[in-house]
């Protein structure tokens, strides 16, 4: 979906190395709601996925608070060129131990993996991106159009795994009912070339909802796509990738 090399990257990239800090000491994922009670939605096919109730509301505050006590820091107004401009505050790490647990610790390995899905995920699915995320946006804040990069990676293990990234993961702390009002994420179907008669598509809108689970396409099939402005309260979002064997 993605044009080649037009648009702006997520400048997420683990391009310029991180000093290794001590990996914060994160709640245990409980409560949580068996993984009988929770599917996986196919909300647009072939590139979006969600994950309803991923995480129980209690957890998702447990966990905002926790993660207000980390060292976020705000990016910088001025991306580095072909970076999109994206105003939050973020805390990153690597961090494969949380990476696991997030995998397998929850629904998530169950619902990803049960289906043999090689054509929706891009390959043989094999565990989380250990570069784990976490953004806060606070009224103002928003993460302006771009396309998410695929990554190699390497998952520790006897023997370590090569991997690579091929679709972005989200998980939602906050929604309205919690106070954050807009902050959306909005994903914009193939714009026809200009001259033609087509209309353009409308944009899909994922409205916040704390303990959504989202999955979404990237790399050369990335769509572009926004985080919204948040107009009041604060948005946290846990954010790492799918990967797969390479
Ligand atoms: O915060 C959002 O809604 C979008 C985040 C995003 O696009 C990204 O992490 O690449
Ligand atoms: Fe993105």
């Amino acid at each position: 979906m993605a044009p080649k090399k037009k648009g702006k990257s997520e400048g997420l990239t683990a391009a310029s190395p991180q000093p290794a800090k001590a990996t914060p000491n994160w709640p245990a994922f409980t409560p949580l709601v068996p993984k009988s009670d929770l599917a996986l939605e196919e909300v647009l096919q072939g590139q979006i996925v969600t994950i309803p109730n991923f995480w129980t509301a209690t957890l998702c505050k447990n966990y905002v608070s926790f993660l207000s006590s980390l060292p976020l820091t705000t990016t910088p107004g001025k991306p580095k060129k072909g970076d999109a401009v994206r105003v939050n505050d973020r805390f990153q790490i690597d961090d494969p131990v949380f990476a696991e647990r997030l995998w397998s610790q929850t629904a998530l390995k169950s619902l990803v993996t049960e289906a043999q899905r090689k054509e929706l995920w891009g390959g043989e699915v094999v565990g989380l991106n250990p570069n784990i995320r976490i953004y806060r946006y606070s009224k103002g804040q928003f993460f302006d159009q771009h396309y998410d990069d695929s990554n190699n990676v390497t998952l520790p293990g006897a023997p370590p795994t090569l991997a690579r990234t091929t679709w972005t993961l989200l998980l939602y702390l906050t929604s309205p009912a919690t106070g954050c009002i807009g902050g959306e994420t909005v994903f914009y179907p193939y714009s026809p070339r200009k001259k033609s008669k087509d209309p353009t598509p409308e944009p899909f809108v994922v409205d916040l909802e704390a303990g959504l689970a989202l999955l979404h396409r990237h790399g050369a099939d990335c769509m572009l796509h926004e985080g919204r402005e948040v107009t009041d309260g604060e948005k946290w979002v846990i954010r790492s990738d799918l990967c797969v064997k390479r």
